[in-house]
């Protein structure tokens, strides 16, 4: 099978990273998607970050009847920071019947120099972009990338997170679901 990595941070998982799976989907670009939920992105400050088990569940609810998506805590159990490439290495090696390609945004691509054994990343597997608001792809860099011509999403866990904290709605921005679990639970607030 043909699977989609979509890894993250998702803090929170939001509508955005939905419909870019979906998206992909529907382009029949992969069979599957997996949301590899990441402890701690190497470049990312952690002062943020929800305990990654309640992003896990966060992301489980979110997806949970959608049977072509599947959300993955591979990363828990493997060493921090999160560098992708090791976890890609990880996954080739106990799943060898399935074909990896890793989805991301085009904010994360223009780091992707900045990865640890990027070029093992770019030489091994194909990234399927999608363009956020802001950020260009520079098409210059030699890999198998896959630019995708869809609509730009405006949304981000960051807007998100400060929402929470100046008490306003989140309606529309994530699914009902994963706004309940949140609000009952009391993620963000401080
Ligand atoms: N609106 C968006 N358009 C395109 N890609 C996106 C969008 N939001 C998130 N992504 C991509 O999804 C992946 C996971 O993103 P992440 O969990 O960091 O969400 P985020 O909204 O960017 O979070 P934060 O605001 O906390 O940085 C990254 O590859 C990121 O580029
Ligand atoms: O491997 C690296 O060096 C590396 C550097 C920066 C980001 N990443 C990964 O990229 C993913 C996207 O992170 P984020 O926080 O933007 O959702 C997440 O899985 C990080 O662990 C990985």
């Amino acid at each position: 099978m043909r699977i989609g990595l979509y890894f993250g941070s998702f803090n929170p998982i939001h509508h955005a990273h939905l419909i870019i799976a979906n998206h992909i989907l529907n382009e029949t670009l992969v069979d599957k998607v997996w949301f590899v939920v990441s402890p701690h992105n190497p470049l990312k400050e952690t002062s943020s970050l929800l305990d990654e088990n309640h992003r896990f569940h966060l992301v489980n609810v979110a997806i949970e009847a959608d049977d072509r998506l599947k959300a993955s805590n591979i990363e828990f159990s493997l060493p921090r920071p999160s560098y992708t490439s090791i976890t890609l290495a990880h996954l080739s090696e106990k799943y060898p019947q399935h074909e990896f390609c890793i989805i991301m945004g085009s904010d994360s691509f223009q780091n992707i120099r900045r990865w640890k054994n990027f070029e093992f990343i770019l030489k091994n597997y194909q990234i399927l972009i999608y363009e956020r608001p802001g950020f260009e792809i520079a098409d210059n860099i030699n890999a198998k990338i896959n630019i995708l011509k869809a609509p730009l999403l405006e949304l981000s866990a960051t807007a998100i997170r400060k929402l929470i904290k100046e008490k306003k709605s989140l309606k529309y921005l994530l699914p009902e679901a994963v706004i309940t679990e949140i609000e009952k639970a009391g993620h963000y607030r401080k």
